[in-house]
């Protein structure tokens, strides 16, 4: 019988869970925020697990003990960024810099479709990485994402306060309050990097036909004519994993 495996993208915030059949293909299980994984029961047993950690020492612990308890048997696979694999080929000079989540976003991207391709990542930080056609990685961008920015003003700016609820829909729109203004300013600090990666790719790089992809759990907050423009692909961490799971 095939071994079963589970997949874990566990990001900054968010870990996001799925399973693997014997045939390859991915179940997801969950997403949820690292204080509601210990109650998380895993109903089946597995074999081995493939993991992306990206969290720092807290979430690490977290992970570890749910894994001790849930998967106690199991092997486990942790994935780091690499030079080149699976036909992409890492910018980075230190190629283990580079964010394990973005370089299997880029795998699990590139291995579906083998074109230029734009994706913008944004969770806790927003990233965005271009690979070209032939999957050369060309490079990409970190910034804070828009829990971060909003965070940041309300530290340093002791009148700036927010409620601290999500506000979907405030793209484009102007506030008038300080929770309003302080969301809808960071909502659109993240569509106008998004439309200077456009640019960019447009301008600079000549791309016209290209491949945007959006994933991460604010991609909601951006207006519907970007992302009209793009497709939201929230699972391409988990199929950057799943390539090597199945090679294993
Ligand atoms: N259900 C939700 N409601 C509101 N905001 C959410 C939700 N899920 C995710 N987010 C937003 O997305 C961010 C986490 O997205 P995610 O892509 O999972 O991040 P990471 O990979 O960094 O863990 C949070 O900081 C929050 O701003
Ligand atoms: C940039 C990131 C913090 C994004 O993490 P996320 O928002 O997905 O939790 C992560 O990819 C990371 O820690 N990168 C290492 C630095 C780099 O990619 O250059
Ligand atoms: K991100």
């Amino acid at each position: 019988m095939n071994p079963k495996k589970l997949l874990i993208d566990a990001g900054n915030t968010r870990v996001k869970v799925a399973q693997m059949d014997a045939d390859g293909h991915l179940e997801p299980l969950f997403n949820l925020p690292y204080d509601e994984l210990r109650p998380t029961r895993l109903d089946a047993s597995v074999d081995a697990v493939w993991l992306a950690l990206v969290g720092g020492a807290p979430q690490q612990t977290l992970l570890q003990e749910w894994l001790q308890r849930e998967c106690q048997s199991a092997k486990l696979h942790t994935v780091a960024s690499e030079a080149s694999n699976f036909g992409v080929r890492n910018a980075y000079q230190e190629p283990t810099h580079l964010g394990v989540d973005r370089w299997l976003a880029m795998l699990g991207a590139y291995n579906e479709v083998r074109k230029p391709t734009l994706i913008v990542d944004a969770g806790t930080a927003i990233t965005v990485d271009w690979i070209d056609g032939e999957g050369q990685h060309l490079g990409g961008w970190i910034a804070p994402g828009v829990d971060l920015m909003q965070r940041a003003v309300v530290e340093r700016a002791p009148r700036v306060f927010t409620h601290g609820t999500n506000m979907w829909g405030r793209a484009n729109k102007l506030g008038t309050s300080t929770p309003e203004g302080l969301m809808d300013g960071c909502v659109n600090m993240f569509a106008g990097i998004v439309r200077q990666a456009l640019y960019v790719t447009e301008t600079e790089f000549d791309w016209f036909d290209f491949r945007l992809l959006f994933s991460g759990g604010s991609t909601p907050l951006l207006p519907v004519e970007l992302k009209r423009r793009g497709e939201l692909r929230s699972e391409l961490v988990l199929q950057g994993l799943a390539l090597y799971a199945r090679n294993d």
